[in-house]
């Protein structure tokens, strides 16, 4: 089908949409589908998905304008009885784009049968269904209390799959050399940064699916966002954009050092990393190029004071974050639209950046990198930056990324050992 009949259609179907609220412990990933997983998860808070009964699907440049339309169409539409009311509550679909405008790789927004939630400790279960005039019998929508029957059981922890990855088209050599070409550019002065990945390329055999290895990337990266789209599986650090009620927040990442061995050293890198000129410089242009695209849809935007060092268990960051007032009653996609690709993945100016990313990487990003997240029935959501994550394909071919952002005083060697760390938690996650 083609991505207009696509839109077309999710435009005009009407889903029927019931949040209710249940009495549930159990953590939230155990009961993903192993095969088709759809999880939003941080802090073990977040949202499931089971099952698919709208799904969106878009390419090229419009792919993030087209999937916001369609999506308004078919809220627009939807009768939605949602007795929680909390973020990722209601109607919901997950999403995650391609990075780049000439990709190969669809965007998707892919609405779940079935929804189980998690947040501020209250749990839910929402019922997202065609219009069940035709759908259903007679005895209608189904009631509260079957909301709890109709769960799948948590299944029994699992060891995650062993894949075992080895460099993909482009060799660590062939990246250190594209390394040393953006920095010849940029001291040619042709940009000031450009973020250049390298990708990992393994075999998924098992048939036992990805639940274990979504586990194991929660359970080793809490403070991240664990995410699951279409066989888009990572745990990302970075908050792209997220509207709640009109409030607008973001998470700007840029500058990496790996953690010390023991307490002094590891404080003494995080110290080194907050002076670092070089990482100073790199974080200021992701930040500048993040507000100056939102700033256009906030009535108010705040940046935190100065950048702070953000701990993870394989690395350190420095991080921005920031905080504003939606202006304009713009919906977590359209905000999407306007900041991505910030210059934390692609790079100042953007329009030198992308052409060169596209020239020196070699490959086609897909997803890696781009906007992974979900948004509700009134356009509020949540979307990170598809990083430190994989492309699991229906063939079991497992692709990973990592990249970092090049500078003019950035040394490939040096480079080439942050993606490493930047592959752990996902090498990790496979048994690596
Ligand atoms: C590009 C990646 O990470 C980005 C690049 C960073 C850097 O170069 O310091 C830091 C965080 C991310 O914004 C990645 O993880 O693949």
């Amino acid at each position: 089908m083609s991505q207009t009949d696509d839109a077309a259609q999710a435009a005009s179907a009407r889903l029927v949409v019931r949040t209710v609220a249940v009495d549930e412990t159990e953590p939230l990933i155990p009961r993903a589908d192993p095969r088709h997983p759809l999880v939003w998860m941080r802090r073990g808070e977040g949202i499931v998905g089971l099952g698919e009964v709208v799904r969106i699907e878009t390419t090229g440049a419009t792919r993030v304008e087209d999937a916001a339309a369609a999506w308004t169409s078919l809220a627009a539409l939807a009768e939605i009885d949602d007795r929680v009311g909390l973020p990722g509550t209601g109607l919901v679909a997950f999403g995650a784009f391609a990075f780049a405008d000439e990709s190969e790789a669809t965007s998707v927004l892919i609405v779940p049968e079935l929804v189980m939630g998690r947040r501020d400790g209250r749990a839910w279960v929402t019922r997202i269904s065609l219009d069940p005039v035709e759908e259903t019998d007679a005895s209608g929508p189904a009631d509260a209390d079957d909301a709890d029957v109709l769960l799948p059981e948590p299944a029994p922890k699992r060891r995650v799959p062993r894949v075992a990855f080895t460099p993909g088209s482009v060799p660590p050599e062939a990246y250190e050399t594209a390394v040393a070409e953006a920095v010849r550019r940029i001291d040619a002065g042709e940009l000031e940064k450009v973020v250049l990945a390298r990708q990992l390329v393994g075999e998924l055999h098992e048939d036992a699916g990805l639940r274990a290895t979504i586990n194991r990337l929660a359970e080793d990266y809490p403070d991240t966002w664990v995410f699951a789209v279409d066989g888009l599986i990572g745990a990302s650090p970075e908050t792209l954009v997220r509207v709640d009620h009109g409030t607008v927040s973001a998470r700007v990442l840029a500058g990496t050092a790996s953690r010390g061995a023991g307490e002094a050293s590891d404080r003494e890198r995080a110290l080194a990393l907050a002076a670092s000129e070089k990482d100073l410089a790199e974080h200021a242009l992701a930040v500048e190029s993040a507000v100056k695209r939102l700033a256009p849809h906030t009535a108010r935007l705040d940046t935190s004071p100065e950048p702070f060092t953000l701990q993870l268990p394989n690395l350190w960051h420095l991080a921005t974050d920031l905080k504003g007032t939606l202006g304009d009653g713009s919906s977590s996609l359209d905000l999407v639209r306007a900041v991505h690709p910030t210059a934390a993945v692609a790079g100042t100016p953007r329009r030198i950046a992308l052409p060169a990313i596209a020239e020196l990487e070699g490959f086609d990003r897909g997803r890696y990198a781009g906007p992974v997240g979900w948004i509700d029935g009134d356009g509020d959501g949540e979307w990170a930056i598809a990083l430190r994550c994989a492309q699991v394909d229906a063939d079991g071919t497992v692709t990973a990324y990592a990249g970092c952002g090049i500078v003019h005083d950035s040394v490939p060697a040096d480079e080439l050992a942050e993606t490493v760390m930047k592959f752990r938690p996902i090498v990790e996650a496979f048994g690596g």
